[in-house]
């Protein structure tokens, strides 16, 4: 009997997932699916790995529907795999903190850890953890193991850590810890795959989704990132601010007679392309309007990404290879045309063929630098953990 992990991928406004078999070295995904639960009416979607619908249901009684839809999830994987054992569940967890360098099997305590976290990630950490209690409750005895997506910069050392502030604070932990890492760690895993060459070499991968981040790698592994202690520094984003000069947020505060509470609401939700457009916070929507408040945020969105590439261009002393990810990052090619246009000085010089059709190489022969579009997988990563992880524990 072959073993499988269900692994759930909490976003800001949907949870997707993936049932993995796990018997093999490599994890192969037997089903995916979305469960969104912020509709009026929640609503369960399971397809198979190419994409046909399995099965489909949604609930009218959104206060009890999470439960339900959960107990919908593994009604089906045991009645469509019931021969193959669920060994664990592994989460995507947003913020880590200093304890985490990699996955780790969830206990009582760690959890506890982990939500009072909550104020480094008040967007994501309660969305992701509330699937960890959800699965506990309805299946007490399930392993369920989190997979950090702080870890992969857990190696981050001053100056790249490190914020001007006293070092008393940095004593409590507030430093940069970077996000993502799931994405950038199967990245990175894919540039060994497709160009082993350019492992060793000076790379940025940017991560264009709702969320978005920069991650400069050396030898694979992360020595800068533009988010920072909680995932709103850096860039433009969907909702979120990004960079922002830190006295906005005391004159906001002071002068505009705002509370904490509805400063951080600004920053987080209302801020960004949606803000900055008044329009829309989906690249798509914004892309296709012809108001001049959406063009105004694609072009903060693209001037901000330029900008800090070569920033962390910067950290590692020159540049080699850029490659996009993430939703934008993977399917705009508008996005990418325009950030490499930015970055045209710096030796960046992107084929239009090749990216209107989103191959995987794109940056023409003259190019200084490489440029890949390298699509994300953040579930197949989570699922090698937790293999990894049963392995070496011989979880049962
Ligand atoms: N074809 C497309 N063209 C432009 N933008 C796209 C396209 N497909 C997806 N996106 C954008 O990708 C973003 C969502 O990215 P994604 O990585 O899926 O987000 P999440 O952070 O929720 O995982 C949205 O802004 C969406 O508009
Ligand atoms: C950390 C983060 O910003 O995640 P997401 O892109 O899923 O919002
Ligand atoms: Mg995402």
């Amino acid at each position: 009997m072959s073993d499988t992990v269900l692994v759930l991928n909490s976003g800001s406004s949907s949870i997707k997932f993936g049932l993995f078999d796990v018997a093999a070295a490599e994890p192969v995904l037997l089903c995916k699916g979305l469960l969104d639960e912020h509709e009026a009416k929640p609503r369960l979607v399971v397809k198979a790995p190419a994409g046909e619908d399995l099965f489909e249901t949604s609930k009218q009684a959104p206060e009890a529907a999470g439960g339900h839809l959960f107990a919908d999830v593994l009604a089906f994987i045991e009645d469509r795999f019931g021969g193959r054992s669920l060994r664990a569940a592994g989460h995507r967890i947003v913020h880590g903190g200093s304890d985490h360098s990699g996955p780790v099997v969830l206990t009582d305590d760690i959890i506890a850890k982990l939500e009072a976290l909550t104020p480094l990630a008040p967007l994501h950490q309660p969305r992701c953890l509330a699937p960890v209690r959800t699965l506990a409750a309805i299946r007490p005895g399930l392993t369920q193991i989190a997979c950090f997506d702080t870890a992969f910069h857990h190696g981050l050392a001053p100056p790249a850590s490190r914020f001007a502030l006293p070092g008393r604070f940095e004593a409590r932990g507030i430093r940069r810890y970077g996000f993502h890492g799931l994405s950038f760690e199967y990245v990175a895993g894919r540039l060994a795959e497709i160009a082993p060459q350019l492992v060793a070499k000076r790379t940025i991968i940017a991560h264009l989704g709702n969320g978005a981040s920069l991650c400069a790698l050396r030898d694979g592994r992360s020595i800068d990132t533009t988010m920072g202690l909680t995932p709103l520094d850096g860039l433009v984003m969907g909702t979120r601010c990004g960079a922002i000069d830190p006295g906005v947020l005391l004159y906001l505060q002071q002068h505009e007679n705002m509370s904490v509470e509805e400063v951080q609401h600004l920053l987080y939700h209302e801020s960004g392309l949606f803000g900055v457009s008044g329009i829309s916070a989906d690249m798509r929507t914004l892309l296709a309007s012809r108001e001049a408040a959406a063009r105004e945020a694609v072009d903060l969105f693209t001037f901000r990404a330029a900008q800090q590439v070569a920033m962390m261009a910067t950290t590692l002393g020159g540049l080699d290879c850029l490659i996009f990810t993430g939703g934008i990052g993977e399917h705009a090619s508008e996005i990418r045309g325009a950030i490499g246009e930015r970055l045209a000085w710096m030796g960046v010089r992107i084929d239009a063929a090749s990216n209107d059709a989103a191959r995987e190489r794109i940056n023409s022969d003259d190019s200084i630098i490489a440029v890949f579009v390298i699509p994300t997988n953040e579930e197949i990563m989570i699922a090698r953990h937790c293999a990894a992880l049963i392995r070496g524990r011989h979880i049962t």
